[in-house]
């Protein structure tokens, strides 16, 4: 069932010489449940489609084209919607990771009052009712003693635990969709690993759909279900994980498969997965 479907998707950015486009006409549909990649090399307008989708692109760009999102059988056209629609999406139905957790956490506010601001706000949640959830989402994604952590502020965290922080912020208000933009790229390998197992628990358990940006194949090759492969503002490939690292139809995929490290891709991308996972474990020591 899909959640959100992008059509014909165009940003053009002003410049001196006139509109250049970074997003040339992209469709792209995401299913609840599922991991989606958006794959490709650095400036080929991963970032900029994710930031359309919440209307936050610099004033610089203009879009056209659609991103519908569907819930509960009631569409709503996100392009160019009024800003209090997008405020009451941003956060409620729509969240947003980044790279750098910092990014998303405030450093002078408790662990705590970032997760229960957000819930009193959107959610209408008296203090005690969202501190109770507050406690129960860290426990979630698996921070150590969370009835302390949430009185600690972000930087007394490590990376790896404040990026599980950032995404406890992004789904205390159960959106359906969550946009990832590289929420591994800034994390040691081992790190990482615990970070993709929490976001393929998250998807399995609660339906949530989750759009994953990132120019890591090898990240994508261990939890996206359909991977997008885009260069140039075209998507010049999509296909099931499987299919795409089995089996790529065009050249540039082949060539951005051709360019990861030796892994363990040439076994098999499952066998890439079980060695992550397995790092995971050594994570929850940390
Ligand atoms: N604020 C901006 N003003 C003008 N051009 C921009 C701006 N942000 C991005 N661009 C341009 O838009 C294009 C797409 O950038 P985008 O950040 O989406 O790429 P990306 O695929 O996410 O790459 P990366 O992995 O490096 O983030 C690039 O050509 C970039 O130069």
């Amino acid at each position: 069932m899909s959640i959100l479907r992008i059509t014909n998707l165009q940003i053009d950015v002003r410049t001196q010489g006139g509109p250049r486009a970074v997003v040339d006409g992209i469709d792209l549909t995401l299913e609840r449940g599922r991991i989606h990649g958006l794959a490709g090399e650095s400036g080929s307008g991963k970032t900029v489609t994710a930031l359309a989708i919440l209307g936050l692109l610099p004033e610089s760009m203009t879009t056209s084209g659609s991103v519908v999102l569907d819930t509960n059988d009631v569409d709503t056209e996100l392009l160019g919607a009024p800003r209090q629609v997008l405020a009451g999406i941003r956060g409620r139905r729509i969240a947003m990771v980044f790279q750098d957790p910092s990014t998303s956490l405030h450093p002078q506010l408790s662990v705590g009052r970032q997760l229960t601001d957000h819930m009193r706000h959107h959610l209408k949640l008296g203090k005690r009712d969202a501190r109770d959830r507050a406690r129960a989402l860290l426990e979630r994604v698996r921070v150590p003693d969370p009835t302390s952590a949430l009185k600690k502020f972000p930087h007394q965290f490590s990376g790896g635990q404040r990026q599980r922080i950032a995404i406890a912020v992004a789904l205390a208000c159960e959106p359906d969709v969550l946009l990832a933009d590289e929420p591994t790229t800034a994390l040691d390998v081992t790190v990482q690993a615990g970070i993709l197992q929490l976001l393929r628990e998250l998807v399995d358990d609660a339906g949530l759909s989750v759009l994953l940006v990132t120019h890591d194949l090898g990240v994508m090759s261990a939890v996206a279900d359909e991977v997008a492969v885009m260069r140039a503002g075209v998507i010049v490939e999509s296909a099931p994980r499987q299919q795409l690292f089995t089996d790529p139809q065009h050249a540039y995929t082949r060539s951005l498969l051709a360019a990861l490290p030796g892994s363990k891709l040439e076994e098999s991308p499952e066998a890439l997965v079980a060695e992550l996972l397995n790092a995971t474990r050594t994570e929850a020591i940390e």
